[in-house]
């Protein structure tokens, strides 16, 4: 897992390490990698590194001041550099050491004439001091671009871009990893990003959140695997019970059941409604139908806290294609008063109430759903709000409904309501395809079941079972992320290819294309 800080952070790091505002010490080294990383690109995009040309667009600050020194660096090596100066004043040191080297400046006036013959654009306007109200100039798509810290007008600490954002192919990040590199239209932006350790150590504060990396599955599930795992019968490797479907939306319990199968559950109950029973048996051949009287029977044992055996469902997946009316709400209250840990999405949220429980719930809205639960919590904010800001308001959700809130997107925040909070890349974009939610909800499900968590929690371990849920949902959104990209080598990708990806992405989860982010020193 790769620790992530917001970017005010890791730059109050910086000055506390500085002796003097004039200590150059860390921005030499910020240069010297930005440098690097400039030579590697030009390599590869030209074959060569002498007489090629790259132009950076220099901000008046420190930004500007990294880009400069590593202007100065690349024509000393014979790169024809120039450096657009974007404010009226620039970085005295880095000016001067551009100079002697032999590079030029000019205006943002010329940039268009300096892009028509330009191998790399190194963008060094603003990095963690840009304030709102930035204006980039447009930079033609075919130009590689690499990214000074972060891209500028990415706010550091939240991953919100601004419009005339510059995407970079890849980014070289000073000191740690920025939440504004990590989450949010600033992950999109980014491209592939190399973090340069500056030695900042002990003078940052803890880390805002981690991200997951492809090889931390088995820490996320936290299996116990010994010597009697092999002998475990079927209702020890997990019982699921499954609220889902609905008339209109029969296919979201058929993908959430197949789902749940396929990641290797033990047991699969399945509460649906008649319009949706047959559709599920056909399809999903090993569930087992739960009519109501035996949920009843089957609630009051789960209250009971026997650990296993037919009777008792580990956990519960709640909401997929669920119809909000009378006999889903009993269900549901049935359900939820049981107090068996529980992953809920969908058609259920409108059925759901803010407030404190006593039950271990995974809640997987997107920032759509996510509104409409942060309004019935009385916090009023707009998808838009949500998706420039996604772990500050993933946190007020899951303090406001006591739960572990996964909120879904391109990057998948995982957070408990202590703040604990993983993030998630996605695989491939083509994960956004009606029904991947289904999906995930059932690996969720079946990850839980597996996990064999107390019905109850007592409010001594309620904080580091909170964590626990919160890797197992991290756990889930791997997989997930990992099938997506299995199915995406193959062609574009439909929440059935999901389906079938699963049982490998499980198994062979090593490295997940996108999530991986280089750290060097
Ligand atoms: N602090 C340090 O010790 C180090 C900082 N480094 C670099 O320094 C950067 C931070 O430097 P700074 O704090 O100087 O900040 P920036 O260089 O990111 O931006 C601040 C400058 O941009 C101007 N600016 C910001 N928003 C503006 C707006 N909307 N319109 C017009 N002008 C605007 C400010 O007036 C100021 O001159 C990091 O991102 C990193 O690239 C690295 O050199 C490593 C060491
Ligand atoms: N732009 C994106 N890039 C990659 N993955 C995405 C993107 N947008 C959404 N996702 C992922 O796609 C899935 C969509 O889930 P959801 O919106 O619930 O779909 P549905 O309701 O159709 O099943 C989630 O896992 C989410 O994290």
């Amino acid at each position: 897992m790769i620790p992530v800080y917001a970017g005010t952070h890791v730059r109050d790091a910086e000055a506390k390490l500085l002796r003097d505002a004039n200590d150059l010490t860390l921005m030499r080294r910020a240069a010297d990698a930005l440098a690097h990383q400039a030579v590697v690109m030009l390599k590869e995009d030209t074959g060569r590194l002498y007489g090629s040309r790259a132009v950076a667009l220099v901000g008046p600050g420190n930004n500007g001041g990294d880009g400069l020194f590593a202007l100065a660096s690349l024509a000393k090596r014979g790169v024809h550099t120039t450096a657009v100066l974007l404010g009226a004043k620039a970085h005295q040191e880095g000016l001067a050491a551009l100079s002697r080297a032999g590079g030029r400046t000019a205006a943002v006036a010329d940039l268009d004439e300096l892009l028509e013959d330009c191998d790399l654009l190194i963008d060094a306007g603003y990095g963690t001091g840009a304030r709102p109200g930035l204006q980039l100039p447009a930079i033609p798509r075919d130009i590689p671009v690499l990214a000074c810290d972060l891209p500028s007008g990415v706010d550091s600490d939240t991953g919100a871009a601004i419009d005339s954002v510059i995407p970079a192919d890849r980014t070289v990040s000073f000191g740690a990893l920025k939440t504004g590199l990590a989450v949010g239209s600033g992950h999109l932006v980014s491209g592939s990003i190399c973090v340069t350790d500056l030695g900042l150590g002990a003078a940052l504060p803890e880390p805002e959140a981690w991200v997951v990396q492809g090889d931390d599955l088995e820490l996320l599930l936290g299996r116990e695997e010994d010597w009697s795992a092999a002998g475990r019968h079927k209702y020890q490797r997990g019982v699921l019970g499954l609220l889902a479907g609905s008339a209109k939306y029969p296919g979201a319990a058929v993908l959430t059941a197949r789902a749940a199968v396929a990641g290797g559950l033990g047991l699969l109950r399945t509460l649906v409604p008649d319009a949706v029973a047959t559709a599920l048996t056909t399809q999903v051949p090993e569930s087992v139908p739960l009519a109501t009287p035996e949920l009843t029977a089957l609630l009051a044992r789960n209250r009971r806290n026997e650990r296993e055996g037919a009777a008792r469902i580990g956990a519960w997946a709640i909401g997929p294609g669920l119809d909000d009316n009378e006999d889903t709400r009993k269900h549901l209250a049935q359900i939820l008063a049981a107090n068996t840990p529980c992953v809920i999405d969908a058609g259920a949220f409108s059925m759901l109430e803010p407030g404190e429980h006593h039950q271990l719930r995974i809640l997987t809205p997107h920032a759509g759903e996510l509104h409409a639960l942060l309004a019935k919590a009385g916090v009023r904010v707009s998808s838009r709000d949500i998706a420039a800001d996604p772990i500050r308001w993933a946190r007020w959700a899951a303090v406001a409904y006591d739960s572990v809130v996964l909120l879904k997107g391109p990057s998948t925040i995982c957070t408990a309501p202590d703040g604990y909070t993983l993030i998630v890349h996605a695989s491939t974009p083509d994960l956004a395809t009606a029904g991947s939610g289904d999906v995930l909800t059932g690996i969720l499900g079946t990850v839980l079941a597996a996990a064999n968590l107390p019905a109850t929690p007592t409010n001594k371990d309620v904080v580091a079972l909170g964590h626990r849920l919160t890797d197992l949902a991290a756990a889930g959104a791997l997989i997930h992320a990992h099938a997506g990209a299995l199915a995406a080598h193959e062609g574009t990708v439909s929440a059935v290819d999901l389906l079938q990806e699963l049982p490998r992405a499980g198994r062979d989860l090593t490295f997940l294309d996108g999530s991986i982010v280089r750290m060097s020193s």
